[in-house]
């Protein structure tokens, strides 16, 4: 199913938590909303759930308008499941019993049911554990038959609200698997909320950064990390330092800029021009110089991060320091030589 959501705006009394949304979401996406706690994801996946009426704007699934201005088409005739963080399973039903849940009250017959429920199990892996209460369950188990009320519900089109908040990292990194063979197996849309930026980039065909109730910037994972188009997403996606520079010559995407005595040429958006600008630097663009070119710089400060080394490094002429990588130790005071190999100046 197709999601569009055209300059929807929705306030809680005056505070407006979507300002003027647009989004199109293809059909078989796997989408993420990604964005700071409070910025209004929840909002916006309930908007399209149909859970919350909006103010103005439209929303259309499939091209079909299910939500507007004094327009709001209910969820269940909107034919998209929902997966929430707390799970929501009920606590009385055996696991097959929540998962037959919405099938029931369909009024679907007993064979029917049965069957849906045995074929949704076996999907999320948990074919064995049909009789068992969702409190015997792990949290990651526990998720599965969310997961599995989903499917057994027939929506092509799953909304998930920070599914994996509760889980420890390791089980996190399990889900995320069979989230993505989940979305890959089911075919369907997929638009996931987080506000983790690594859970981000591992299940994302294309992600959404959300800021204060507006979308900042909707791209693939590689090209909101290589490209980002504004401060606030270069600070939420991976690691960076952001560094005031002299924008001096321009040419098609490149730039040749200066900071601290240094000048290099670097990637920019095809409308930058001279004069000041800010560079992105993401720690690998950060290297050990090979001779004795480069430019010279002081360890302040090492975190080890098992096998690697973030390095906070100082340089004459600079009152920011950079972070870079290293695969040996470093101590602070220790001198270094180094190379920028590549950088992204943002838009003005
Ligand atoms: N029913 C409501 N009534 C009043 N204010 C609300 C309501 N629901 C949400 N808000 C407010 O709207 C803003 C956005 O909330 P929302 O839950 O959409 O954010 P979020 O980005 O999902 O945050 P989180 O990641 O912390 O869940 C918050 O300031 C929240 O307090």
């Amino acid at each position: 199913m197709s999601i569009r959501l055209d300059a929807v705006s929705k306030s809680f009394g005056d505070h407006k938590v979507l300002n003027d949304v647009s989004l199109s979401i293809e059909d078989g996406t796997f989408f993420v909303v990604l964005g700071p706690s409070g910025c209004g994801k929840s909002t916006l996946l309930r908007t399209i759930a149909g859970l919350e009426p909006i103010d103005a704007g439209e929303v259309l699934l499939d091209g079909r308008k299910v939500a507007g201005e004094r327009f709001h088409v209910p969820p269940e005739q909107r034919q998209v499941g929902v997966v929430f963080q707390s799970y929501a399973l009920w606590p009385h039903l055996s696991v097959a019993g929540n998962v037959a849940f919405p099938l029931e009250a369909a009024g679907k017959g007993r064979s029917v049911v049965s069957a849906r429920v045995d074929d949704c199990l076996e999907t999320v892996a948990l074919s064995e554990f049909g009789q068992r209460k969702p409190a015997e369950l792990s949290g990651g188990q526990r998720q599965r038959v969310a997961l599995a009320r989903c499917l057994a519900q027939g929506a092509g089109t799953v909304l998930m609200d920070e599914p994996l908040a509760n889980l420890d990292p390791h089980l996190r990194g399990v889900m995320e698997e069979e989230l993505s063979s989940f979305h890959r197996a089911s075919g369907g849309t997929t638009l996931f909320i987080t506000h983790d930026q690594r859970e981000a980039m591992a299940l994302a065909d294309k992600v959404a950064v959300m800021w204060d109730g507006k979308i900042l910037q909707v791209d693939d994972p590689d090209t909101l990390y290589r490209r980002p188009m504004s401060k606030e997403v270069a600070g939420f996606i991976g690691r960076s330092t952001l560094l005031p520079v002299s924008i001096n010559r321009v040419w098609e995407n490149r730039a040749e800029i200066g900071f601290g005595g240094i000048e290099l040429a670097v990637e920019c958006p095809h409308n930058a021009v001279p004069g000041q600008g800010t560079l992105l630097l993401r720690p690998e663009h950060i290297v050990l110089a090979s001779s004795s070119s480069g430019f010279e710089a002081r360890v302040v400060r090492t975190v080890y991060r098992g096998g690697i080394w973030d390095v906070f490094v100082s340089m004459p002429g600079l009152d920011q320091h950079l972070m870079m990588s290293l695969h040996r130790q470093a101590a602070p005071g220790d001198r270094l030589r180094l190379d920028v190999l590549r950088g992204w100046v943002l838009p003005a």
